[in-house]
């Protein structure tokens, strides 16, 4: 085993999730917290988890990437330990990163699980860090966060297989009329405005998820597809990148469409927002318009996600190349939580309610 001089850790990055009914309210209290969400969505929200029995797949899931990726790494001789820790719920960064500093940990990479940039997807996980390493104190270490890696090849492929995997999964004779339906957590749209550095003309999460869909279809052979959001849950005066992924099912079943793949281009692993939004809501609204509808699995559990992760780590141990296929630009790779660029990914002005 080669011991990596520059990083003594891995610490994989995410969102949180409930592991229990009683942790369902006190975690998106967390997630909430000072964001303008209307009280009724939360409530439905509620209910989404308790379908569930209160338990979000998410922490089982990035459970399952972090053995994986510690397979991978033992197989390319890189002697990292991997640490878990996340922004919503336990276990919490905050004392993810106390654990590291106890373990005499100076100086760690960080994957976060998501892709992308934006304020939600990649600023709000610096300020995380920040966060972290301010309650830990002196003893914090040194925390470098992994790039956005929304083009990365290993990644598009495991999309592009899936797709082809969910159009295989509807019946033969409506195959060849199948609309493909790419799918990412809508956002405000003053919060797409704004993210990037501001020099590179805004609108960054959009853009790279547009990319992302683009590279994926191609991969999987397709030409025409469309690009559509999911879960919003601003207040209904707010403006939210659209269409919803049910009313463009609506419409798409309006113009005669009887099948669709859809797939989650916005999330690496099945989580809540995969298992109800798209296999509940858009599969009973597909349902309801006789639309046969298949749903392309997520690539977290595809063994090239974890070679992907190894790829990015290699990329700060070994001067390996930052492979990427897509054309807008990738950030997110800083130091203890600093921002990529001045006024990158700045959070909007979020309105009150009356
Ligand atoms: C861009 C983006 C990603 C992708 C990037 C990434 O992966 O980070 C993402 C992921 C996720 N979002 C998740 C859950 C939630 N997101 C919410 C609310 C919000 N998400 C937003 C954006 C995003 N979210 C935004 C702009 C809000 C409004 C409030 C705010 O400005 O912050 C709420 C509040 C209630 C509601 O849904 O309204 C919940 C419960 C879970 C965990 C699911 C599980 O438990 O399995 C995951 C992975
Ligand atoms: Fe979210």
């Amino acid at each position: 085993m080669t011991t990596s001089t520059d990083f003594d850790a891995l610490l994989v990055l995410s969102f949180g999730g409930p592991e229990e009914p009683a942790h369902v309210r006190p975690f998106l209290e967390n997630v909430t917290r000072g964001r303008g969400v209307p009280p009724e969505r939360l409530d439905a929200v509620v209910e989404h988890y308790m379908h569930f029995g209160g338990v979000s797949p998410i922490n089982a899931l990035n459970r399952d990437i972090i053995a994986a990726v510690e397979a991978e790494l033992a197989s390319a001789g890189i002697d990292l330990p991997v640490y878990f820790g996340n922004r919503n719920w336990h276990p919490m960064v905050e004392d993810t990163v106390a654990d590291m500093a106890a373990n005499g940990v100076e100086r760690a990479l960080v994957f976060p699980t998501s892709a992308w940039g934006g304020y939600s997807g990649c600023r709000q996980y610096h300020e995380d860090l920040a966060r972290a390493r301010e309650s830990v104190g002196s003893s914090a270490p040194d925390l470098v966060k992994i790039r956005q890696y929304y083009d990365h090849p290993l990644m598009v492929a495991a999309f592009a297989d899936a797709i082809t995997a969910a159009l295989d999964e509807l019946p033969a004779e409506r195959r060849a009329g199948a609309r493909l339906v790419f799918t990412a957590h809508s956002i405000p749209d003053a919060a797409d405005a704004n993210a990037g550095p501001p020099a590179d003309g805004g609108h960054l999460y959009s853009r790279q998820v547009a990319d992302a869909s683009a590279l994926a279809a191609a991969a999987a052979g397709i030409d025409e597809y469309d690009l559509v959001w999911q879960s919003r849950s601003g207040p209904p005066q707010v403006p939210w990148l659209e269409p919803d992924i049910c009313d463009h099912l609506d419409a798409l079943a309006d113009k005669g469409v009887d099948a669709v793949v859809v797939c989650p281009i916005g999330f690496v692993s099945d989580h809540l927002e995969v298992v109800w939004d798209l296999d509940t809501e858009a599969e009973e609204k597909a349902k309801e318009r006789r639309m046969a509808f298949a749903r392309a699995s997520t690539p977290g559990t595809d063994e090239r996600f974890a070679k992907m992760v190894v790829e990015l780590v290699r990329e700060h141990v070994a001067g390996a190349a930052a492979r990427g296929i897509g054309s807008v630009p990738s950030y997110g790779e800083t130091l203890n939580g600093q921002r990529c660029a001045l006024g990158c990914c700045e959070q909007p002005v979020r309105p009150t309610r009356n």
